[in-house]
C-alpha cells in the first residue's frame, strides 16, 4: 500500500519517532472521505497522519487496484508532496532537519531574500507580438497579489528602440494606487525620468553594461557615457528623493565580446554606487555564468560595493541560473531578480533566454527555509495566465510540476 511504503521509507530515514503527533491541516479534514475519479475509478480520498521528528504532514491518498496519487500537505496548510510514494519520500526528506542541512551546507544565507520581480517588463520587452495594456496590469496586479514586494512595471524608453514598452505611461497609470508591491521604472536618460516622474513612478532603474559593444547596441553610447547620463538621472532622483537601482549588463559574459574581466564589472558597479544608487543589480545578460565565473566577478564587486546593496540578476540560457543564486546567497546577497514562468530575454542580447522563472526561485527558497513572503499557488496562476495570453508553455520547472498537481487536486 502506498501510505506504508512512504511511512516505510520515512522510517528508514530515522524521521518517525514514536509517541510525537502533529496536527492535521484543515484543508486535509475538508477533502477527506470526498470522491476522487482515479485510474477511471472512483473512489473515497482517505486521511493519514504522518509523524514525523519535529515535522507534521498530513497524508490524502487515494488508490486504486491500477493506479494511486497521493498529496502531502504540511500544517500550513501548504502542499509538499504529490505522486507516488518515491516522489512523496524526496518533497518531504527535502523540507526535514532543514536546520542541519543549512548548519552543514549552506553556511549564512539570509532568513529572507527580496525577490524582483522583472516579468512585465524584461519579460515582455522581447516578446514579438505587442501585449495589450490590460494584459500586462492584470499580470502585475496577480504578481502584487502573490505577495511579490517589488514589480518592475515598464521602462520609458525610445519607443522606436523598445515598441513593446511604448505604453508605459498607460501602465503606471493603470496601477496608481495599487498597494504593498513597489514599481521600479527602466530610464535610459533625463528624458526618460522627466517622462516616468509625469507617470507617477515613485522609483527608477538605469542601465549600464561592463562591455563596451554592449552598451552601444542596447544604448547607443559608450559605457563613459552612459555613466555621465546615469549622473544626471541620479541627481535628478535625488532632488525627487527616488531611489535608483542601477543595472549591469554582461556582468561575466558579452555576446560580442566574450568573457568580461570580473575587474571591469567592480568599476562600473562602483561609479553606480558612488552616484549613490540604492541597489545594484549585477546581470548575467546571456546566462553563460557558472559558479566558476560568477564567483570571481562577485569577489571583485564585494571589494567595491557593500553586500547589502547588491542584487544578481541571471538568465537561464545554460540552465545556471539557480546554481548561480544559490552561491549568491552562500556569498551574502539577499536581493534576486527572476521573471514569471522565465519569460525574457534582452531585445540587443540575440540567442538569450529568460531571466531564471520567479516560481523556481520561490521554489528552491522554500525548500532552503528562506522566507521571502511569496506565495508559490498565486504565483503559477500569475504565470498561467500570461502564459495563456501568450500562448506557449511556462519556462517554470516548478509551475510545470505544481500545474499538473493542481489540475489533479482540483479534481478532488
Ligand atoms: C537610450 C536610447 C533612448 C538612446 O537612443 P538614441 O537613438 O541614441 O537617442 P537620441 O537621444 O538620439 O534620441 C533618439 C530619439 O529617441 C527619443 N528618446 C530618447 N530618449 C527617450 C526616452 N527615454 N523615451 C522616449 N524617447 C526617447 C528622442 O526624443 C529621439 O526621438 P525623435 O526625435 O527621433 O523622435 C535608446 O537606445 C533606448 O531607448 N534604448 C533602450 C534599450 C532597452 O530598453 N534595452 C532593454 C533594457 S536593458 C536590459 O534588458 C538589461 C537588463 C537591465 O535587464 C539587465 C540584464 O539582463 O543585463
Amino acid at each position: 500500500m502506498l501510505l506504508q511504503k512512504c511511512v516505510n521509507r520515512l522510517s528508514r530515514l530515522g524521521s518517525l519517532e514514536p509517541g510525537k503527533y502533529f496536527l492535521v491541516s484543515s484543508l486535509c479534514d475538508e477533502m477527506e472521505g470526498k470522491v476522487i475519479s482515479n485510474g477511471g475509478e472512483d473512489h473515497r480520498v482517505s486521511k493519514h497522519v504522518i509523524k514525523g521528528n519535529g515535522k507534521e504532514a498530513s497524508l490524502l491518498n487515494s488508490e486504486t487496484k491500477r493506479s494511486s496519487f497521493s498529496f502531502l500537505f504540511n500544517q500550513e496548510p501548504q502542499l509538499v508532496g504529490t505522486g507516488t510514494s518515491r516522489a512523496l519520500y524526496r518533497h518531504y526528506s527535502s523540507q526535514h532537519n532543514i536546520a542541519d542541512v543549512k548548519h552543514k551546507l549552506l553556511g549564512s544565507i539570509p532568513k529572507f531574500v527580496k525577490i524582483v520581480e522583472v516579468g512585465p517588463r524584461d519579460g515582455l520587452q522581447n516578446e514579438k507580438e505587442i501585449v495589450p495594456t490590460s494584459v500586462k496590469v492584470e499580470l502585475i496586479k496577480m504578481l502584487v497579489a502573490s505577495g511579490l514586494p517589488v514589480v518592475e512595471a515598464t521602462s520609458f524608453v525610445s519607443p522606436k528602440w523598445v515598441p513593446q514598452l511604448a505604453d508605459a505611461k498607460d501602465v503606471m497609470s493603470a496601477i496608481q494606487g495599487i498597494e504593498h508591491s513597489r514599481f521600479p521604472v527602466l530610464t535610459p536618460n533625463i528624458k526618460g525620468f522627466e517622462a516616468a516622474m509625469a507617470a507617477g513612478a515613485k522609483e527608477v532603474a538605469v542601465f549600464a553594461a561592463a562591455s563596451e559593444s554592449f552598451s552601444k547596441s542596447n544604448i547607443n553610447c559608450s559605457i563613459e557615457d552612459s555613466l555621465a547620463r546615469y549622473r544626471d538621472v541620479a541627481l535628478a532622483a535625488q532632488n525627487h528623493a527616488i531611489p535608483v537601482r542601477g543595472y549591469i549588463s554582461c556582468v561575466v559574459g558579452c555576446p560580442v565580446e566574450g568573457a568580461v574581466p570580473p575587474s571591469k564589472v567592480a568599476y562600473v558597479a562602483e561609479e553606480l554606487y558612488r552616484m549613490g544608487c540604492a541597489e545594484i543589480s549585477l546581470g548575467d545578460t546571456i546566462g553563460v555564468g557558472t559558479p566558476g565565473t560568477v564567483i570571481p566577478m562577485l569577489q571583485a564587486v564585494l571589494e567595491v560595493v557593500p553586500v547589502e546593496k547588491l542584487a544578481v540578476h541571471f538568465h537561464d540560457t545554460y540552465g545556471q541560473a539557480l546554481s548561480n543564486i544559490l552561491l549568491s546567497l552562500q556569498m551574502g546577497i539577499s536581493v534576486v531578480d527572476s521573471s514569471i514562468s522565465g519569460l525574457g530575454g534582452c531585445p540587443y542580447a540575440k540567442g538569450a533566454s529568460g531571466n531564471v522563472a520567479t516560481e523556481d526561485v520561490v521554489y528552491m527558497l522554500n525548500g532552503l527555509g528562506v522566507n521571502t513572503n511569496v506565495d508559490l499557488g498565486k504565483l503559477i496562476f500569475a504565470g498561467d495566465y500570461i502564459c495563456k495570453h501568450l500562448a506557449r508553455p511556462s519556462g517554470s520547472k516548478a509551475a510545470i510540476a505544481l500545474s499538473r498537481t493542481f489540475a489533479d487536486a482540483s479534481k478532488l
